[in-house]
């Protein structure tokens, strides 16, 4: 896909409007100023960020049901801000930003007031592990850890009825293949639109299974 087909798409396929893709815009020279000064994305994706990083983002929301009332989205390992902060751009959601790096904690803040969404966006500036536990409707995670360590550390914001979205490279059947005798779940494996050989996990996760050890992502309800 070129950086003018994923602008196409965006407008296209998922209507986003023309003051959407100025904060989009906004946000893109955001961060490749930033990128002078820190290492945010892979030097070799800079020209291409339309594509690889906000079309890659923004696909996520055609796995889902938008109109589902009150999203709370939580994006595990945000780093330069994907998916989350261009999710939080495209939509309405309450979307929460959770990052362990100083430098990134430090950048999103400025980017959440750059781009003024700070009303409905939190960035929890810490380790996933000290967050406090809460349900979430939707779980992201792009390159955030390998699928075992991200249902241990993420099970428990997790309820019966959460999506889990996590765009996981060429490996994503292997990887849910290899998880599902510990963990109870639905999972599919969707086509990225950016990269014809990767692969996004789309489903929802019961818990652990009996034996397994504690059922984190089990009961709770918003
Ligand atoms: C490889 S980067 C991916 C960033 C972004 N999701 C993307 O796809 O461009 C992983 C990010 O997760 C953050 N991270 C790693 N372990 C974490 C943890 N336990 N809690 C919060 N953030 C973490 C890292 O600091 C880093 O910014």
């Amino acid at each position: 896909m070129t950086e003018t087909e994923a602008k196409e798409w965006l407008t296209t396929s998922l209507g986003v409007s023309r003051e959407t893709m100025e904060s989009l815009d906004a946000f893109v020279a955001f961060l490749k100023r930033e990128s002078a000064s820190q290492n945010l994305i892979a030097a070799s994706t800079i020209e291409d960020i339309w594509s690889r990083h906000i079309v890659d983002s923004a696909q996520l929301l055609t796995f889902m049901d938008q109109s589902r009332p009150e999203t709370k989205w939580l994006d595990l390992g945000s780093g330069a801000g994907f998916p989350g902060l261009i999710i939080a751009l495209l939509t309405n959601f309450e979307v929460t930003l959770v990052e362990s790096r100083a430098r990134r904690i430090e950048y999103l803040q400025r980017a959440v007031g750059m781009l003024d969404i700070g009303g409905r966006v939190t960035v929890m500036g810490m380790p996933l592990e000290r967050m406090k536990t809460a349900p979430f409707s939707v779980i992201s995670a792009r390159a955030f850890a390998p699928l075992p360590k991200l249902f241990e550390l993420a099970a428990r914001f997790s309820h019966n009825n959460t999506l889990w979205l996590l765009p996981k490279g060429r490996n994503a059947a292997a990887e849910w293949d290899d998880v599902k005798t510990v963990w109870d779940g639905a999972f599919s494996v969707k086509q990225s639109i950016t990269d014809a050989d990767a692969g996004i996990l789309v489903g929802t996760l019961v818990g652990k299974r009996t034996g397994g050890g504690n059922a984190g992502a089990k009961g709770q309800k918003p």
